[in-house]
């Protein structure tokens, strides 16, 4: 496909994605099925022009001077070309020069815009490209910053990796996957970075004999830092009690030293299936992976036995992923104010439920990948006014699990009373949100 064909396509996978409603993801798919000639090339070439025109919805919208909701897939392509990739009228007029397979040519009003509209203009949510009735709680946490805020979660995310201190340290890694060209992360002693091609694609790591062998692992650097603040003591009695597929798990697992007990849980036995082959191989023995038994009133307490005993529990808890949005384009325009609601209620629900194992002296990690008060420093406020037995332990404390760079960490991240909050414009990392709390002896 040439250049200006996968501009067509995605102006195409667009105008579907907007009129049905779809997950992106849904909608390439489909597209690849019907379209059996393309490459892999211009499958990632025209997933990278969908998502990054996705990422900059509101802002491409407003620059082509169309309004957002009523927008054409047209306009998102054009404007995003211009804002995403800094490409000159003249360059995006080449493209659409309206030959066979090529978007139609600019007209003169699309040529102006994309000559002469900028966003000074713009409220907060068109520059930070969210949706507005986030502008009010995004307001709350950022302030004057949310556009900058929002602005860099438009951006492309790296691929991070962690380490597996089990299987070797960061030189070895460093060393088997140089051809990736990887660098050190800023805050985790653990962490590689391969920054993503000029198309947006990262390298198949998963090939990989270092991955293979489970000398490294696929974590976003915020992720990694939240565990290591949880600091799991070796030899401690541990419960993840939301453990999904085991990213922290296996990163508890080793800061553990392989040593003491790790328990993890999660009540979606879909979502728990793939840490097996995970910890077989990290090369983990310190893990007991406590499976969900049952369902509705009758599911069976499979955790009753570790109630009053852990010496850390990690609650790291659904959340409405607001942190994550460079990974999900597509999914912070469909978020709704109800999800929202729903997520508040199921954390209350998860960090009462948890408080019940941490035995007293013990500590409650809670962690989210939002930033949003509502799910984060307004849920703690909450639950330790419910739970008087628990304190929270102040943020200044907390990253000193990173030793000298925990200070480093303080200055960049977002430090409330309550807890830490790590976005991609303050720590390079995903949006996270880490409280630490103890319970009194
Ligand atoms: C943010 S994800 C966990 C990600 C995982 N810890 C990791 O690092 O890869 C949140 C998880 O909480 C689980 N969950 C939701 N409600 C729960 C509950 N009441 N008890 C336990 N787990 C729950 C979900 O199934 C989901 O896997």
């Amino acid at each position: 496909m040439t250049p200006a064909a996968r501009l067509s396509a995605a102006i195409e996978v667009i105008g579907t994605i907007l009129a049905e409603r779809r997950p992106a993801a849904d909608v390439l798919k489909d597209w690849g099925r019907a379209h059996r000639f393309a490459g892999s090339g211009d499958r990632a070439a025209l997933s990278s022009l969908v998502y990054d025109a996705l990422r900059r919805r509101a802002s491409a919208a407003f620059l082509m001077g169309e309004t957002l909701g009523e927008e054409t897939p047209r306009a998102l392509i054009l404007g995003m070309l211009r804002l995403g990739r800094g490409m000159e009228a003249d360059a995006i007029a080449a493209l659409c020069d309206g030959s066979r397979f090529a978007p139609a040519p600019l007209t003169e009003a699309e040529r102006a815009r994309l000559t002469d509209a900028t966003l000074d203009d713009a409220p907060a949510h068109v520059r930070g490209d969210y949706p507005e009735w986030l502008d009010a709680p995004l307001e709350a946490v950022f302030g004057e910053a949310r556009d900058a805020e929002g602005a860099a979660l438009a951006d492309r995310a790296p691929l991070d990796l962690r380490v597996n201190s089990l299987k070797g340290g960061i030189d070895k890694a460093q060393q088997q996957l140089e051809h990736l060209s990887v660098t050190p992360g800023a805050w985790s002693p653990l962490t590689l970075r391969i920054a993503l091609e000029a198309d947006g694609k990262a390298p198949p790591l998963t090939v990989e004999p270092a991955y293979l062998k489970g000398l490294v692992e696929i974590q976003d650097e915020g992720s990694q830092i939240a565990a290591i603040l949880a600091a799991p003591p070796r030899g401690g009695q541990v419960l993840d009690i939301c453990a999904g597929g085991g990213g922290k798990t296996l990163e508890l697992a080793a800061l553990m030293d392989n040593a003491g007990q790790l328990y993890a849980y999660d009540d979606d036995l879909r979502r728990l299936a793939p840490i097996h082959e995970r910890i077989q191989r990290a090369g983990i023995h310190n893990v007991q992976v406590r499976s969900p038994k049952g369902r509705g009133p009758a599911r069976a307490d499979v955790l009753a036995d570790l109630e009053s005993r852990m010496d850390l529990v990690l609650v790291d808890a659904p959340c409405t992923g607001t942190g994550t949005w460079r990974r999900n384009p597509d999914a912070k325009w469909r978020m709704r104010p109800g999800a929202l609601a729903e997520r508040v209620k199921e954390q209350a629900e998860i960090l009462d439920d948890a408080a019940r194992f941490v035995k007293p002296g013990g500590r409650l990690a809670y962690v989210t990948c939002s930033l949003l008060d509502e799910e984060n420093v307004a849920q703690i406020r909450a639950f330790t006014a419910r739970h008087p037995a628990f304190r929270v332990i102040p943020p200044a404390e907390t990253v000193l699990a990173l030793g000298e760079r925990g200070l480093a960490l303080a200055e960049a991240a977002l430090m409330r009373p309550e807890g830490i909050l790590l976005t991609p414009r303050r720590t390079g990392t995903d949006g996270f949100f880490v409280a630490i709390m103890v319970r009194d002896a």
